[in-house]
């Protein structure tokens, strides 16, 4: 599919930036940015993880005051102070992490970003028609910590959407999106730039951007360092672009040896107490040493339910069901499955995956005490986990201002490669990790993948959970679908293609009991 035409360059800029600079007490952010974006330009911001995208998007959002530079909104100078004054001016912005509050429903949530006191009845009923009209399903009386990771974004894209921006900021929309989904809002984008919105679009998938953009500018370290027009570029030449250099090639190899079962759920059926969580039923699972199995589906199947039981986040009623290295350990707490040598990484990084306002090693010591030796005769060793820190910083290239900087410090691709890195570098056993490489920059996407096949080629027990098929497919040795808290056969993904396992994925696999109807409210999930 080919992006439409760029529109007209004899129309007046709606946003121009000048010189914009963003100092942080241990790095420049920004350093002086210059960016145009006309009415109806797809306009995408490319970059490394940490390179300042999401910065700079803040600052035209008015979350944060630029330490210098000048912004002009439809030619005039223009300093905005707040979100809600970027609101009224005209400017949306769909952020990388939720901003939503667990405790709310989707219609409280969505009138929280209005003015006044919307009634509740006629903006649900506004919310149904957007979602509707975009593709993009959502229940508005649904309470939002119910919601699956995809359906969170699609509630942040809604609210964004209901107020007719005429600029539109999108900070990775699509992390977490199934590729129905993203056909959907693309079709959706082109539309609102077609009525003559500008859209600035950040993402690390280089081929959606070659499909949907008009024009990218390049930041690297801060920095502008390159423009150009996607549809003129290869995925291939914009990561050069990006990088400095060619991408590094994963070697995936076959396993060397598959050893012991290290996994084993053995039909494992879990009913949450959340009325709105996914039912886990009969899931028989084998995960041996020295293999990486994938889960694929789309969100909102099972996937969270599934890995908290295996994580011990939810205590299940008995043991059998999840055997951790031949321990029974259904009842057991996360410490307890961490101790029998499990690491894990939770989908959501920022509150289950590290605690934002805590520094790295602290963080590190949340993990990883026990692993590293980080307590010594009932005392915490500051020093350990600060070295463990940096070990993860300097193993994992994190871009960061050291061990001692919080977490909400970190851009969100660099925080992802700390997660993975603290995990990893724990040499585990048993590894089970939801969406590696989410909001990771092309290159260290690469390097995360082959960490983890080289984690397998040790003997580790590898599961990942992914709704990224094309990753699934690069580094698994079998590979299973989750829909509808179900679990598909497994099968070698040598034996296997991506369009099987996509129609698998709507939860018709050979022997499965669900009926075509069922199948097309798991594709919706
Ligand atoms: N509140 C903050 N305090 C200190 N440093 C910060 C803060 N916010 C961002 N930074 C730093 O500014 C730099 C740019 O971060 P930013 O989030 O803009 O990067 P990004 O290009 O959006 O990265 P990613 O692709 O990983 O999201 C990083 O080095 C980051 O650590």
């Amino acid at each position: 599919m080919t992006s439409p035409p760029p529109p007209s360059s004899t129309l007046p800029p709606r946003l121009v930036l000048r010189d914009i600079r963003k100092v942080y007490p241990t790095v420049v952010a920004n350093d002086g940015i210059n960016l145009s974006v006309a009415p109806g330009e797809i306009h995408a911001v490319l970059g490394e993880n940490g390179a300042g995208k999401s910065t700079l998007m803040k600052i035209i959002y008015g979350v944060t005051r630029p330490t210098s530079g000048e912004m002009q909104w439809e030619g005039q100078a223009v300093t905005v102070s707040s979100p809600a004054h970027a609101r009224e001016l005209g400017i949306g912005m769909v952020f990388q992490h939720f901003s939503l509050f667990e405790t709310l429903t989707v219609v409280e949530n969505v009138a929280l970003a209005l003015p006044g006191k919307p009634d509740l009845d006629e903006l649900a009923r506004r919310i149904e028609a957007v979602s509707q009209r975009y593709g993009l399903p959502v229940d508005p009386r649904r309470h939002v910590h119910a919601l699956s990771v995809g359906e969170r974004q699609r509630v942040e894209i809604v609210r964004c959407l209901l107020q007719n921006p005429r600029l539109l900021i999108m900070d990775e929309p699509t992390s977490v999106l199934t590729p129905q989904a993203v056909r959907k809002l693309f079709e959706t984008l082109r539309q609102l730039a077609a009525e003559g919105c500008a859209i600035l679009y950040i993402s690390h998938k280089l081929d959606e951007i070659q499909e949907l953009c008009h024009t990218a500018t390049v930041l690297r370290g801060g920095r502008v360092t390159g423009h150009c027009k996607p549809a003129e570029e290869t995925p291939e030449s914009m990561a050069r672009l990006m990088i400095g250099k060619d991408l590094p090639v994963c070697e995936h190899g076959s396993p060397t040896h598959t050893g012991e079962i290290r996994l084993r759920l053995a039909g494992l059926s879990h009913a949450s107490a959340d009325p709105f969580a996914t039912d886990l039923r009969d899931i028989h699972l084998d995960v041996h040493a020295g293999e990486i199995v994938g889960i694929a589906g789309v969100s909102g199947n099972g996937q969270q339910e599934l890995l908290r039981a295996i994580s011990g986040e939810e205590v299940l009623a008995e043991k059998f069901p999840v055997q951790i290295l031949g321990v029974e350990a259904g009842r057991l707490n996360p410490g307890q499955r961490r101790k029998l040598g499990m690491c894990f990484v939770p989908e959501e990084r920022l509150g289950r995956g590290a605690v934002p306002t805590m520094s790295l090693a602290d963080n590190a010591i949340l993990t990883a005490a026990k692993t590293q030796g980080l307590v010594a005769g009932g005392f915490l060793s500051f020093s350990r986990a600060r070295s463990f820190a940096e070990r993860c910083i300097n193993g994992f290239g994190v871009k960061c201002g050291g061990a001692a900087a919080p977490a909400r410090s970190l851009s969100g691709g660099n925080l992802q490669k700390f997660i993975m890195g603290r995990e990893i570098l724990q040499s585990p056993r048993l590894l089970v990790c939801a969406q590696p490489t989410w909001g990771v920059d092309v290159g260290a996407a690469a390097f995360i993948r082959q960490a983890l096949i080289d984690l397998r080629n040790r003997g580790c027990a590898v599961l990942v959970i992914s709704e990224e098929l094309d990753e699934l497919f690069e580094i698994c040795d079998r590979i299973a679908v989750i829909a509808k808290g179900r679990l598909s056969p497994l099968r070698p993904v040598a034996e296997t293609t991506v369009e099987d396992i996509g129609v698998w994925m709507s939860g018709l696999w050979p022997g499965s009991e669900l009926s075509t109807d069922s199948a097309a409210e798991v594709a919706h999930a």
